[in-house]
């Protein structure tokens, strides 16, 4: 035997729903794409065509609408995704560990012209913007009290600053060509994770459900707010800002990470056209890639 299996897991992705729960003419409405993947006593189906261990992808499927149905929790992503992760590892003995990651797309109540109320059952799509919510549920050291990992986030937030920005004092070699700058565009795309400090059980976690809401308005404020407030000497900077100001905020936060690609906007040279005096560099050219990407994670000390 030269070889072994390493790693084994498994499960479906890109799982797309819509809940709608009604009262009345009053409705809530939530849409997510969910991926589960499974560990444990799996690997015969990897080493020997052993397929009595699969619980099958489709039936993963199938499991996660059923609980969309039934849920307590589903208008609640941390929530609902704890709580399909505790279906698997409740229902089937030879699984042991669980990562659910939902990501609920935005869907925001239309508020009609004619009235001061926003409408029971319309909404629209306010953005491209994405709340993330995943849980891990591990009973690999303990059956009886497995472990529990909860994380958050927020992606595709697509933000632009047309001044406000600058970048200058940075390594000047033969490799430089980049001039300083005390005023550029600044544009990037934010995608940001959190742990969150969970209790070990789970109807407490459950009980945390309004204040799971609370740190995601929160962090999306934050990164906004930091974005168009904050005069940005770097990305390096503006990811420290906002990353530090939802730690200490946000108690049940112990982690952040952003992911920031810096998206880079060239001005144009128009100087082969007769200039007026004064004229500035105010056409630019988008580029989609390279851009930079500047990544950073701020934990509670
Ligand atoms: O904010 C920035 N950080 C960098 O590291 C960098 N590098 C670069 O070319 N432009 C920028 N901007």
């Amino acid at each position: 035997m030269t070889s072994k299996l390493t790693t084994a897991k498994y499960g479906k992705d890109g799982v797309k729903l819509l809940r709608i729960l009604r009262n009345g003419d009053w409705h809530d409405i939530a849409e997510y794409t969910v991926t589960v993947l499974l560990q444990g006593d799996i690997h015969t189906s990897y080493t020997s065509s052993d397929n009595s261990v699969i619980v099958s992808t489709d039936s993963i499927k199938n499991t996660i609408n059923i609980l969309a149905q039934n849920s307590q929790h589903v208008l609640q992503p941390e929530c609902f995704a704890l709580e399909i992760a505790l279906h698997f590892l409740n229902t089937y003995a030879h699984i042991n560990k669980a990562e659910v990651c939902v990501v609920k797309h935005r869907w925001t109540r239309i508020c009609p012209s004619s009235s001061v109320q926003p409408h029971g059952h319309s909404f629209r799509r306010d953005g491209d913007d994405k709340r993330t919510a995943s849980a891990l549920v591990d009973a690999t050291v303990s059956s009886d009290t497995p472990s529990i990992e909860l994380k958050a986030g927020l992606k595709d937030v697509l933000l632009l600053k047309s001044t406000g920005s600058s970048f200058a004092n940075f390594i000047i070699d033969s490799f430089t060509t980049l001039k300083e700058t005390d005023d550029r565009v600044f544009s990037t795309v934010v995608d940001c994770s959190y742990t969150l400090n969970a209790p070990q059980n789970v109807s407490e976690c459950f009980a945390l459900a309004s204040a799971f809401d609370e740190i995601a308005q929160g962090v999306r404020d934050i990164t906004l707010d930091t974005f168009a407030l904050e005069f940005s000497e770097s990305v390096q900077a503006t990811l420290f800002s906002m990353a530090q100001k939802i730690v200490e905020y946000h108690q049940l936060v112990d982690n952040v990470n952003y992911n920031l690609p810096n998206k880079h906007y060239i001005p144009i040279d128009l100087s082969f056209y007769q200039m007026s005096v004064g004229m500035t560099n105010d056409v630019l050219l988008p580029t989609e890639l390279p851009s930079g990407l500047i990544c950073g994670s701020v934990s509670r000390l």
